[in-house]
């Protein structure tokens, strides 16, 4: 059984083909990834599985069953958006309750359900406040509890921490993924940060111009990037041209090769000048220019670093050098 299934999914504005063909399988209880520019057609995916939107072509299942033309609400799905969408005259009880009123759910068995998704996401006793009265983060959490407590087979997240200073947004990083493996739900979640897509998810698709231009496992996506496009787009690649990996006695085909696989000496290796120094505190990131390319290598703290405009020489493990089906 797929959680979800797409088969040549469209949704096009006007002119505009927000999804174009795309084919897509989600396994049930996999945290999934989809990660992309903006306007690369991630959300409009995920509001096709909502049902907030409508396929202009294609087919849409989850669970087995058509979702074309099933309203959202009859669907097994909830959505956790990024403004988290908090009724401010509600207490958090009440917001988190609300659906569960909705449906009809009778108010002890409801408040119960409530406070029961507030102590899974670390928020028990915070019923009676109201949304102003709570931090981003503990906004965040509400939340998520308040799509929790439908129980959910499918749970989609657009940016759900993209409101969130840097500190808290690791750290719910890491609490959405344990509270995704308890509870065993599949997640779809949407993101334009590589680091979040690959630290998080199962699996990743990457879209570009409303298609999926690559679908893996993180490690993949990573380490073995189909296309410029990904390499790029995926964690700061080095993209080297044919002419200069044939000149540099490799093939003569686009290549990508990460900073951190570049190690810096004096001696052996291709012979490069420093651009510029930027210190990151675990790392520091260096430019330099070799061959009239401009190549970025990260050198770990604690080994030397050379001076903007000194000279240097590059190596790197040819196992290191991924080259690339196709220049797009
Ligand atoms: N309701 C709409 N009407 C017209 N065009 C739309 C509509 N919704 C989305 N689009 C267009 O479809 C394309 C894909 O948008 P979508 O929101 O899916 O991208 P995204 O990858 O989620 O981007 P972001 O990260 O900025 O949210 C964009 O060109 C967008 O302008």
């Amino acid at each position: 059984m797929t959680a979800v299934r797409f088969q040549q999914v469209s949704r096009h504005f006007g002119q505009v083909r927000a999804v174009d063909r795309v084919d897509l399988e989600i396994a049930p209880g996999e945290f999934f990834a989809m990660l992309g520019p903006s306007g690369s057609g991630k959300t409009t995916c995920l509001r096709l599985i909502a049902g907030f939107e409508q396929p202009s072509g294609g087919h849409i299942e989850i669970f087995g069953e058509t979702a074309e033309g099933v309203p959202p609400y009859r669907r097994n799905v909830n959505t956790v958006f990024q403004d988290y969408a908090l009724f401010p005259h509600l207490n958090i009880l009440d917001n988190v309750a609300y659906g569960l009123m909705v449906k009809g759910i009778g108010k002890v068995e409801r408040l119960r359900a409530a406070e029961q998704a507030l102590e899974m996401v670390k928020l028990p006793g915070y019923g009676a406040r109201r949304p102003g009265q709570l931090s981003g983060g503990q906004r965040q959490r509400v939340a998520l509890a308040r799509a929790l407590v439908n129980k959910p087979k499918v749970l989609l997240l657009d940016e759900p921490l993209g409101a969130l200073d840097l500190k808290l947004r690791e750290q719910m990083q890491e609490e959405l993924k344990s509270l995704q493996r308890a509870l065993g739900i599949t997640f779809v979640f949407v993101t334009h940060d590589q680091g979040e897509a690959l630290s998080m998810a199962d699996r990743v698709a990457v879209f570009n111009n409303g298609k999926i231009v690559q679908e893996g496992t993180p490690h993949d996506i990573y380490q073995r990037p189909k296309t410029r496009f990904v390499a790029d787009f995926v964690g700061s690649s080095n993209v080297i041209a044919p002419e200069i990996m044939s000149s540099l006695g490799g093939e003569r085909r686009w290549a990508s090769l990460r900073p951190e696989a570049i190690r810096v000496g004096d001696s052996a290796g291709l012979a490069a000048t420093v651009q510029a120094t930027n210190f990151l505190g675990a790392a520091t990131r260096l430019s330099v220019e070799t061959q009239g390319t401009r190549l970025h290598v990260t050198v770990p703290a604690g080994q030397p670093i050379p001076e903007t405009g000194a000279s240097v020489r590059l190596a790197w493990a040819p196992a290191d050098v991924h080259y690339m089906d196709d220049a797009a």
